[in-house]
């Protein structure tokens, strides 16, 4: 087990531009790293990387401190697990598992032992003279798994590792990867397009865009407090209202039609006169009956709704409404719905800090939609 990190990598394919331009990353000893971003972002090419397929441009790749640019993949000490399985058809799960320790020339009780173990780890006894085509997804993702830890690699690579599964199975092996890496306290990066996974995964996330870190921190402080629209929007749904800074000590910030609204924390910089986007996360707006007046003035975002439309969505209620700012989306517990009845009216309320800032276009060319729609993901 080690730290992992990058250091100022840039990367780039043949004849193309850079990929990676100027990426830091540091993993610690026995966390569990998840990165997540869109499609082309550079999450595979960073476990290249990492793994040794591809070397940087510039800057360094350090394992255990140790400076490992050039060391080719097989002398890395890392396990790899990717989406497609790469289980060894014609061998049986035991040889599957027990792969890296024979080429180790590790053989006899020490190697079916040390197999045996890993089965169990797994969650596989039983199965283990089975061949690949005889199990589900789930467990040839087991069996990877399993493989790839034998040789108690200095650090895992996930590379989408759960993508080919179905969605309950996906769940599942969510929670057994959390468990395996909890109990051999392996060292491990995931790379996921999958935002629910890297939140449930990650130790700590890295939201990926362009080759760019947008944001990285735990998932819940990522989340809560998204830096920009794109990880606002990539991270669940976002209601994005353009606004203007009135002023920026004490924080005012002016949404139109007369809508101010107070002590909030402004971006870095922001001051008085510049144009900002203010964002709500669907379920962060309390309903208020109609009627219901806080006592004046307000921190926060208060805002007269009319509830549109109202659609059951297993534990939540999604409601559309429509407000002085346009349609805005509402989320609320399924037993709290009782306000949310189409055609009634509301008042909703958000509290300073789920109300955030963010610099005007922060990371707009990466997100497609009009300001006021909810980008689900
Ligand atoms: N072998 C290659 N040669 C040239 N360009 C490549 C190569 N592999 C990837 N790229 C390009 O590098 C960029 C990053 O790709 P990468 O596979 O790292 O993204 P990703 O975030 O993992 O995407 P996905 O989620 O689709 O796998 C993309 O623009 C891609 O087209």
């Amino acid at each position: 087990m080690a730290d992992l990190e990058l250091d100022d990598v840039w990367m780039s394919y043949p004849g193309s531009p850079s990929v990676l331009r100027g990426l830091t990353l540091r993993v610690a000893d026995g966390e569990f790293y998840a990165m997540v971003g869109p499609s082309g972002s550079g999450k595979t090419s960073i476990l290249k990387v990492l793994a040794g397929f591809v070397e940087p441009d510039q800057g360094s790749v350090v394992l255990d401190g140790r400076t490992i640019n050039g060391v080719p993949p097989e002398d890395r000490d890392l396990g790899i697990v990717f989406q497609s399985y790469a289980l060894f058809p014609h061998m049986t799960v035991a040889d599957n598992i027990g792969f890296g320790l024979r080429m180790r020339g590790v053989r006899g009780k020490r190697r079916s032992g040390r197999t045996a173990e890993l089965l169990d780890l797994v969650g596989l006894p039983g199965l283990e003279h089975r061949y690949p085509d005889e199990l589900s997804g789930g467990q040839q993702q087991r069996v990877a798994l399993a493989r790839a830890l034998i040789t108690e690699p200095k650090a895992l690579l996930l590379d989408e590792p759960l993508s080919a599964l179905d969605r309950k199975i996906r769940q599942d092996m969510q929670a057994e990867l959390r468990r395996i890496q909890r109990e051999t306290r392996v060292t491990a990066i995931i790379v996921t397009h999958d935002q629910e996974e890297a939140l449930a995964l990650g130790d700590r996330l890295m939201v990926l865009e362009g080759g760019g870190v947008q944001q990285e921190g735990s998932p819940e402080d990522v989340y809560r407090r998204p830096r920009n629209r794109f990880v606002a929007t990539f991270l669940g749904a976002a209601n994005l209202f353009p606004g203007r800074v009135e002023s920026s000590e004490p924080s005012v910030v002016s949404l139109g039609e007369g809508l101010v609204v107070r002590g909030l924390d402004l971006p870095d910089h922001a001051g008085t006169g510049d144009l900002v986007e203010v964002c709500v996360r669907p379920e962060h707006w309390e309903v208020l009956e109609a009627a219901e007046v806080p006592s004046q003035p307000t921190d926060g975002l208060l805002l007269d709704a009319r509830i549109e439309t109202v659609q059951l969505a297993g534990q939540v209620v999604d409601c559309r409404t429509s407000t002085i700012l346009g349609s805005v989306a509402v989320t609320v517990l399924s037993p709290q719905a009782r306000t949310t009845r189409e055609g009634t009216s509301v008042r909703l309320r958000a509290a300073p800090r789920e109300v955030h800032v963010f610099d005007h276009g922060s990371a707009r060319e990466a997100v497609g939609g009009d300001a006021t729609t909810p980008t689900v993901t």
